[in-house]
């Protein structure tokens, strides 16, 4: 049994992100939302793209106005109106002012603008009440961004702020990594899916569910296989197809020690090299992690079946390696937050032990409260809505209600 952090290395190392070239998929500005950008993006366009007003006012020359005050305004000559969207066709001279507004190209010869508020008109000429800063309210061109230099980097997702900068780049079709396979099966003899009525002994089918929502949350396409029997050939060859056909292959069930855990067995038949066989966890303690390096860089997954083992595993595990191999840059490591814990928590210390529980906001303070009920890797009842795994690390064994804990957040608080 292998410590999480070790399992967490090896993984993360047999992972290989996505090929920037190959990869990848064009797609519209609108469509790209959670998208990763496959390529650094660099403009030709400076921000701003001219020196531009930030209110609506007088552009003037600072010099004209520099000692203007209430009792001895500067009087300036209004020689032109503009409005955003159109360009300039005079100089402003000295004793000269333009009327501006928001967002409209500053005029040659002037190079500041007085706010509205501080100034009154006398029809046309505007008297200036208080004297500025110099270059005061002018947006200068280029001072957000430089033409040429890179705009945004590859292997970021793409969100509101991301996809804004992209339209403002006339970027409206982007190359983004396309989304990785994920291969999904749930195996046992017992199974069914939610629409068969039971037969005594039977079980529904919940892991392919729920694993199948997960991959899609985290930006992968999953590829849908069904429930396989414990049967060693068709087992096999479901096996082999998923391998051929995911860049990450997740089964459920089937890697303890019973008679019918058959995975391991056959992903060492079909030439794989097992780099993990169980972990120093609890709940999903039995995890094969294996790839084929004769054949792919498909990465297989086989997570405990127990329902709740299912998901912690994937949690902890998978997705981090959905995230890197997706060709995010950075930040695909499992996060972990300290917060207060209303409850008391409890672990035996022998394998670190994730509790599973709800964040709530507490006068503006996360608190981790455990989830009420059974707290069984087979009861997946009272996971439905927590958002939080507490973590306590071998040889931890109580965190008294009141005392810090990390968690690991599963959905959004
Ligand atoms: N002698 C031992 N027995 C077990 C050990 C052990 O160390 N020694 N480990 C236990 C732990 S911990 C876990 S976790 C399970 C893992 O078992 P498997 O991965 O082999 O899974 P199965 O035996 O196939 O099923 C376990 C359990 O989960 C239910 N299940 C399976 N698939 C699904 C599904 N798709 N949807 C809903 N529920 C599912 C299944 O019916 C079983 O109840 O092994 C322990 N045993
Ligand atoms: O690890 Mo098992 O997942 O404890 O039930
Ligand atoms: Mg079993």
């Amino acid at each position: 049994m292998l410590p999480v952090s070790d399992v967490e290395a090896i993984i993360l190392n047999l992972v290989q992100p996505l090929n920037a070239e190959h990869d990848i998929e064009i797609v519209d500005l609108l469509a790209a939302s959670d998208r990763i950008l496959a390529n650094p993006i660099t403009s030709q366009l400076d921000f701003p793209h001219w020196d531009n007003s930030a209110m609506d006012g007088y552009a003037v020359r600072y010099v004209d106005v520099k000692q203007a005050n209430a009792e001895q305004p500067a009087i300036l000559e209004i020689v032109e109106e503009i409005p955003a969207g159109y360009q300039s066709k005079t100089t402003i001279q000295p004793g000269q002012a333009a009327r501006i507004f928001t967002g409209a190209v500053i005029p040659a010869g002037a190079d500041t603008v007085v706010m509205q508020e501080r100034t009154s008109r006398e029809e046309n000429r505007v008297l200036i009440q208080v004297a500025p800063q110099p270059q005061e309210f002018v947006r200068r061109k280029a001072s957000y961004y430089q033409a040429g230099n890179q705009l945004l980097p590859a292997g970021i997702k793409l969100k509101a702020p991301e996809i804004a900068v992209l339209a403002a780049a006339q970027c409206p079709q982007i190359k983004v990594y396309r989304r990785p396979e994920v291969a999904i099966f749930s195996t046992g003899d017992e199974l069914v899916t939610p629409n068969t009525p039971l037969q005594p002994g039977q079980i529904v089918d919940s892991n392919n569910y729920a694993l199948a929502t997960l991959v899609k949350e985290s930006g992968a396409e999953p590829l849908l296989l069904g429930i396989v029997k414990d049967n060693p050939d068709v087992l096999q060859e479901t096996i082999a197809y998923a391998i051929a056909n995911a860049d990450i292959v997740l089964s459920s069930g089937g890697v303890s020690v019973g008679e019918y855990d058959y995975v391991d067995k056959i992903l060492e038949d079909l030439g794989a090299k097992i780099h993990i066989r169980a972990v120093a966890m609890t709940p999903g303690k039995p995890l094969t992690v294996a790839n084929f390096p004769q054949q792919n860089s498909a990465i297989y997954f086989g997570l405990p079946g127990n329902p709740v083992s299912a998901l912690v595993t994937f949690w902890r595990f998978v997705q981090p390696a959905i995230k890197k191999l997706a060709g995010l840059a950075e930040g695909w490591e499992a996060k972990f937050i300290k917060v207060r814990s209303r409850d008391e928590l409890r672990a035996n210390g022998k394998r670190e032990t994730y509790i599973w529980g709800k964040l709530n906001l507490v006068a503006g303070v996360y608190e981790f409260y455990k989830a009420g009920g059974n707290h069984n890797s087979g009861n997946l009842i009272n996971l439905a809505q927590t958002n939080a795994l507490a973590v306590l690390p071998v040889g931890q064994t109580l965190i008294a209600a009141g005392e810090e804990v990390q968690v690991l957040l599963i959905a959004a608080v």
